[in-house]
């Protein structure tokens, strides 16, 4: 979109799977987005091997197939991770995407413009530097608020949990507001509404959806530097294969598991795997598809003394008809958001008492050793604590109809595993083969049995031992160590936000695109999506992916002098 609107002469082509949805109701209303998983019109419903240390289950991977991406079926938090998060990023070999090389493009992305009302009444205030006033995504505060979220705030911050009211400046440790991808007439504000609709009818964008990239195509002859030429995609729509081509450059944006397929599918990647499918290998790449990371969750659910609504009572029809009223009347309620409105991101010594070892991992060494430097780290979130006024989806249990509850949402920030999302056959129509390797590391598991003990101390400090009535899962008959370890492997899940599979990172460090996010051993194929995020955030990704994506056009002008 950047390219289109500030380079009239340069022609953009988008090829997307997916069909252009931005305007269905479940889609736009926040309320609903929890209905559209699973649907195999706008997911892609990926699921991985089976996982040996979580009990053999298959994890449900979902990814949004429609213009506009993950984008349009996301739960839209807006999260930025600690700055020297991003930092590791240029000390990984990758100079200009430190925090300082970034937080322009977080500003360009964004239009974060609270009023002082809802910044009082939020406890909030921002460091104008941070954040944006007119960019394409809309960001903003929670409009409906559970009554469990004051009683929350005050145990945490007994156990030691500092507030934080400017979380996304930096500095995302403690406890803070939750900020949405919703604009401020109670909608979803996604890439395709935010930065694709504005340029729709330009003359210089031709949008193809239902087409679906099977391979990117080189020229025969290398350039002077013996890097490949890309000279456009094949793909297939309708049945039909077609070709578009590329006289400047092809831009690869098919996400963390699409990504590397489609670049294994053309040619580039480990020898081997290649050769096993019958693709002739055209870069020797290794990297390509390794270094999968990911979020993972524990569930912890109470029943809640019912004098506090929890969002099961919007199966009563009379009380969601009251909710729809209130969404269409003043664009508030509990349809305005995703009723997920208060977290905190927590380094090892609010919830922790000692390091746990990190032992064997199956991670990039060089990856392992910042990872084990944040963990030791005061300022370096391991762990998100997220409020939900309800009943999490677990496995196995059904909210009995008249009862309220609350889940504290724990996650995973830096999983010591680290995975692969490889092709098995030359079908582009096959779903890659992937396998987090969840759970291959010990301490994932030390690290949220602290977890689980954290959450237990929070519902008996004095704000909410009255509130939290009785606990529910794992359970009072899950007591010892090894008792939660089997409760973790057999309830842990993925928070959607795989990262890593085409890694920025020098190649001889298993990169795949440099810092200019161009595929090694390519001239002009870059990689411009989750996937390139070398090393796991305490964020949300999306927020990362926008500037990612605004600082790829500004590389990209550069680079060709536009
Ligand atoms: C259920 C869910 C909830 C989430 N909630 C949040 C949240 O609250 N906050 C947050 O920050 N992040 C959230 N995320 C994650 C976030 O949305 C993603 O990390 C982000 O959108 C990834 O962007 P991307 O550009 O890398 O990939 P995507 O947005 O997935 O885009 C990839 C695009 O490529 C298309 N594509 C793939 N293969 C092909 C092909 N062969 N040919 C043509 N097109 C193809 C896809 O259809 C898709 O449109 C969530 C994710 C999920 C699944």
């Amino acid at each position: 979109a950047r390219l289109v609107e500030n380079f009239p002469d340069v022609n953009v082509c988008v090829l997307e799977a997916g069909e252009n949805v931005t305007h269905e109701p479940d889609l736009v209303i926040p309320g609903f987005a929890f209905k559209n998983l699973g649907q195999p019109r706008l997911d892609w419903g990926f699921m991985s091997t089976p996982q040996e240390y979580a009990k053999g289950r298959s994890i449900y991977i979902p990814r949004g197939k429609a213009l506009g991406g993950t984008s349009m079926i996301n739960l839209m938090t807006m999260g930025r991770a600690h700055k020297h998060e991003y930092d590791a990023f240029a000390a990984l070999g990758s100079p200009g995407w430190d925090w300082n090389g970034l937080v322009d493009y977080f500003r360009a992305s964004e239009t974060f413009a609270p009023s002082e009302e809802e910044k009082s009444k939020l406890n909030v205030a921002f460091n104008k530097t941070a954040h944006g006033t007119s960019g394409p995504i809309q960001r903003t505060l929670p409009q409906w608020i559970s009554d469990v979220q004051g009683p929350f705030t005050q145990g945490m911050q007994s156990l030691g949990v500092a507030w934080n009211n400017d979380a996304t400046s930096g500095n995302n440790v403690g406890l803070c507001t939750s900020y949405h991808s919703i604009d401020s007439h109670g909608a979803r504000s996604s890439s395709a509404s935010a930065y694709y609709e504005p340029n729709e009818h330009k003359a210089n964008l031709t949008v193809v959806t239902g087409a679906r990239a099977t391979r990117i195509l080189f020229d025969e002859s290398k350039d002077s530097s013996g890097n490949l030429v890309a000279s456009g995609v094949e793909y297939l729509k309708d049945g039909e294969l077609h070709t578009a081509s590329a006289q400047l450059e092809v831009l690869l944006c098919a996400g963390t598991i699409q990504t590397p397929q489609i670049l294994e599918l053309s040619g580039i990647g480990e020898k081997k795997i290649l050769e096993a499918c019958g693709v002739a290998l055209k870069v020797e790449l290794p990297g390509v598809g390794n270094n999968l990371q990911d979020h993972f969750w524990s569930p912890f659910v109470t029943e809640t003394d019912t004098k506090y609504e929890s969002v099961e009572i919007m199966s009563d029809p009379a009380r969601a008809a009251r909710e729809w009223k209130i969404y269409e009347e003043s664009k508030k309620g509990m349809l305005s958001g995703t009723c997920s409105t208060l977290y905190a991101f927590l380094p090892k010594n609010n919830f922790m008492d000692s390091v746990p070892k990190t032992g064997h991992s199956s991670m990039n060494p060089s990856l392992h050793a910042v990872q084990k430097e944040w963990l030791a780290a005061d300022d370096i979130p391991f762990l998100e604590v997220a409020l939900f006024p309800g009943c999490l989806p677990v496995p196995g249990l059904k909210p009995e109809p008249g009862k309220s509850y609350c889940s504290v949402f724990l996650a995973l920030t830096h999983s010591f595993s680290s995975g692969s999302i490889h092709i098995t056959s030359s079908d582009p129509l096959a779903a890659p083969a992937i396998d987090y390797r969840l759970l291959d590391n010990e301490v994932d598991l030390d690290i949220l049995v602290h977890a689980i003990k954290f959450a237990r101390k929070l519902g008996t400090t004095t704000s909410l031992s009255s509130v939290f009535t009785q606990e529910i899962v794992p359970g009072p008959s899950v007591q010892t160590d090894e008792e939660i370890k089997e409760f973790i492997r057999s309830s842990i899940d993925t928070v959607f936000h795989p990262i890593g599979t085409a890694a920025m990172l020098p190649r001889e460090k298993g990169g795949v695109v440099n810092s200019s996010l161009k595929v090694y051993g390519t001239s002009n194929l870059r990689v411009v999506d989750a996937s390139i995020i070398p090393i796991h955030l305490s964020a949300h990704v999306q927020a990362t992916v926008y500037a990612i994506a605004e600082k790829a056009a500004a590389i990209i002008a550069h680079d060709h002098q536009l």
